[in-house]
Formats: C-alpha cells, structure tokens, sequence
C-alpha cells in the first residue's frame, strides 16, 4: 500500500514506487489517493483530477495499480480503514505500507497507528529535508513491528513546489512525469492566487 494526495503526483512518488516494488519485491503496489486528507490544512484538488493524474504517473511501474477506494470514502480517510479492508481482501497477503521518510516521523498519530504497525510491514524511504540544515528524519517514535528500508537518491521534489511553479507559470516539466505536467495545463490546475 501507498497513500498520498498526488496533488500533484510527482517524479519523487515515481521513484519511490519502483524502488519499492523492485526492492520489497512486491506481487502488487496498490496507490491510493487519499480522500479527505484529515491531517492537511489545504483543501485538495477534486478526487477526479488526483485519480486521473496518479492513473498517468504510475502507468508505466510495473506491478503497480492505482486503487480508487479512499477518494469514495465518506468522511477524513484513514490508512487503518484500508488496511483492514486488504486484509479482509487478501487473507493471505503479507501486507507492506510504503512511506517517505517524513510520514514516518509522525505516523505515531495516525489513528490506531498500533495497530497499523501490527498489520502492514512500515517501508520507509529516505526523503531529502526541505533545507539543507534541517535535522534527518527522526522514525524513533514508530509503533513496534516490521520494519523495511527503501533506498533511494534524495530526491528534493515535493508537490507544495510543482504547484507553485505551476501557479508562478513555471516550467514543471522536470518535476513530474510529462503526461502529467499536460493533464495541469490542460485543466488549468493549480492557478496562481
Ligand atoms: N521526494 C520524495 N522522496 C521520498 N518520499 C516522498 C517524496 N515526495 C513524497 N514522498 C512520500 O510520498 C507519499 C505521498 O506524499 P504526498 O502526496 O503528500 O506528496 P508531497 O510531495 O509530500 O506533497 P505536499 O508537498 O503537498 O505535502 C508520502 O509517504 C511522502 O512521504
Ligand atoms: O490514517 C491516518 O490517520 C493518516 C494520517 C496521516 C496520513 N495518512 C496517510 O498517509 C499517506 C501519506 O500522506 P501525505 O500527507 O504524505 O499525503 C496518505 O495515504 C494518507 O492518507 C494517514
């Protein structure tokens, strides 16, 4: 499993699912986006345009499919909800969640984030700090469990920064897969305020 908004999906999430299915050596990555992001203070962009963007960025990962569930969830989406609906799905599946390195330092959070940690083996990969100054990521307050490492280049591409630049009229195209830098402006994503 890996969740996110993908407001927009970006060339980091990319690379975060091949490494991921290439080195967990996944049967299966299922993307999620998310419904109603409880913990984020902006509003998303529409269900439809996230969904049709993830459909693009991850078409071409092999073993990977983007799983449309959370976006027609009534209510704030939780990851345990999902996770005890795969486990009802797939009874025999070895369950795996996928994160950047910056959600693990706060998954301790999430709601029933105990039991999270019991279900799903926590995969985590590294994620470049924002500034360079800035301390690395601290998972020490993870709940007991598995535990898998995803390596990965740093990648210093967040979705705050190709929406800004796609708001400032700049050029995303290094930012994020080419059918998605289309899907933006052709639907007018992501205007400046
Ligand atoms: N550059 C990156 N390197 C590693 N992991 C990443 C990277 N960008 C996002 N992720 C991980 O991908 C998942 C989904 O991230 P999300 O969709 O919130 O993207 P984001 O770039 O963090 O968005 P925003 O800037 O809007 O907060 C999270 O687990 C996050 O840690
Ligand atoms: O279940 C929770 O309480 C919870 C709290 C914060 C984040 N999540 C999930 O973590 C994933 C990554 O979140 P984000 O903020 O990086 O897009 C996404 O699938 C969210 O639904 C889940």
């Amino acid at each position: 499993m890996f969740g996110g908004a993908f407001d927009p999906p970006h060339l980091g999430h990319v690379a975060l699912a091949r490494a991921a299915v290439q080195q967990l050596g996944l049967d299966q990555l299922r993307v999620f986006p998310t419904g109603q992001a409880w913990h984020k203070a902006r509003e998303l962009s529409p269900p439809e345009h996230r969904l049709a963007m993830a459909r693009l960025a991850f078409a071409d990962v092999p073993h990977t499919m983007v799983d449309g569930r959370e976006l027609q969830r009534a209510g704030p989406t939780y990851t345990i909800d999902t996770l005890r609906e795969l486990q009802r799905e797939f009874p025999q599946a070895q369950l795996l969640l996928v994160i950047g390195a910056d959600q693990a330092e706060s998954l301790h959070s999430w709601r029933d984030s105990a039991e999270i940690a019991r279900i799903a083996t926590i995969s985590i990969a590294a994620r470049a700090r924002p500034t360079t100054d800035a301390p690395p990521f601290d998972a020490s307050s993870l709940p007991p469990g598995r535990r898998e490492s995803v390596e990965l280049p740093p990648m210093p591409v967040s979705s705050t920064e190709v929406r800004r630049l796609a708001g400032a009229g700049q050029d995303i195209t290094a930012l994020v897969p080419a059918p998605v830098a289309r899907y933006i402006a052709q639907h007018h994503l992501y205007p400046t305020n």
